[in-house]
């Protein structure tokens, strides 16, 4: 499953948080469609390089999704890079970026690199507070954002990011509406399988993150979506 218009869910750890072997076999092993490493704060390179190498022992496709320059080493089959849309800071949008394509250009091999951009609603999360994003959002705000991903920016990927908390059904319906190429992610709160199956009738992918680490076994059951 290496074209992401295949998946539909996958699995996102966070760097910064302990996991058993036994624990990781589980998700590596479970039907998800890839797992994601990523988080907001602690990402460092060495957790990443652990993280990797473990997740490596199986054949489920491992993306990291970069949160910073420092972090950032060869090995993953993707490169998931956020641009955050509804923030009001270069910084997270594009400067970034310029700076790490400056470092790591002549190295780069862009059929891995995937640009997500990001559409942050939770304003309690750490990655919303970090960004500073404009969360208080209507479904018609959050839309014209899907729209100027797909046809302005012709970006692979969508991504409506409620960490920490359960989104707004209505709001994902109306921006995959809006969508024909560009591929809808939904990340926050899916803690069982009814919610992961109530976001997964409008995303494309459902991300699954925090409950992996407080129920793995109702985590796990949501790849039946
Ligand atoms: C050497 C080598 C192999 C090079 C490969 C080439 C390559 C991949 C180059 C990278 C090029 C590039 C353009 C990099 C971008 C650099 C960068 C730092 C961009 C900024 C990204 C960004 C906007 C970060 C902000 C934070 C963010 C959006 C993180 C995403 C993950 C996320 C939202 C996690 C959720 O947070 P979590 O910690 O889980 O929150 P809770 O604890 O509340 O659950
Ligand atoms: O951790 P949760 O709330 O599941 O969110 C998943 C992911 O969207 C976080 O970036
Ligand atoms: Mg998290």
């Amino acid at each position: 499953m290496y074209n992401i218009r295949d998946w539909r869910h996958a699995f996102k750890l966070d760097p910064n948080k302990e996991i058993s072997d036994e624990n990781l076999e589980k998700l590596c092993e479970s039907g998800t469609d890839a797992i994601i490493v990523g988080g907001t704060d602690g990402v460092t390179l060495e957790k990443v390089l652990d993280l990797m190498a473990r997740v490596r022992r199986y054949t489920v496709p491992c993306v990291l999704e970069v949160s910073n320059i420092e972090s950032i080493t060869p090995g993953f089959d993707f490169y998931f890079i956020p641009s955050v849309l509804n923030s009001p800071h270069s910084k997270w949008i594009i400067e970034l970026h310029h700076e790490a394509v400056k470092e790591y250009g002549d190295i780069m091999n862009w059929d891995e690199i995937l640009v997500q951009g990001y559409c942050i609603l939770n304003e309690e999360c750490k990655v919303a507070k970090l960004t500073k994003a404009k969360t208080n959002l209507t479904g018609e705000d959050v839309a014209a954002y899907a729209r100027i991903a797909e046809n302005m920016l012709h970006l692979p990927i969508f991504y409506l990011e409620y960490s920490g908390s359960y989104g707004d059904v209505q709001i994902v319906q109306e921006a995959k509406e809006v969508l024909d190429n560009t591929v809808l992610f939904y990340g926050g709160g899916i803690a069982n399988l009814s919610q992961a199956k109530e976001m997964a009738a409008y995303a494309d992918v459902i991300v699954v993150g925090n409950a992996i680490y407080r129920d793995l076994e109702k985590a796990l059951e949501t790849v039946k979506i």
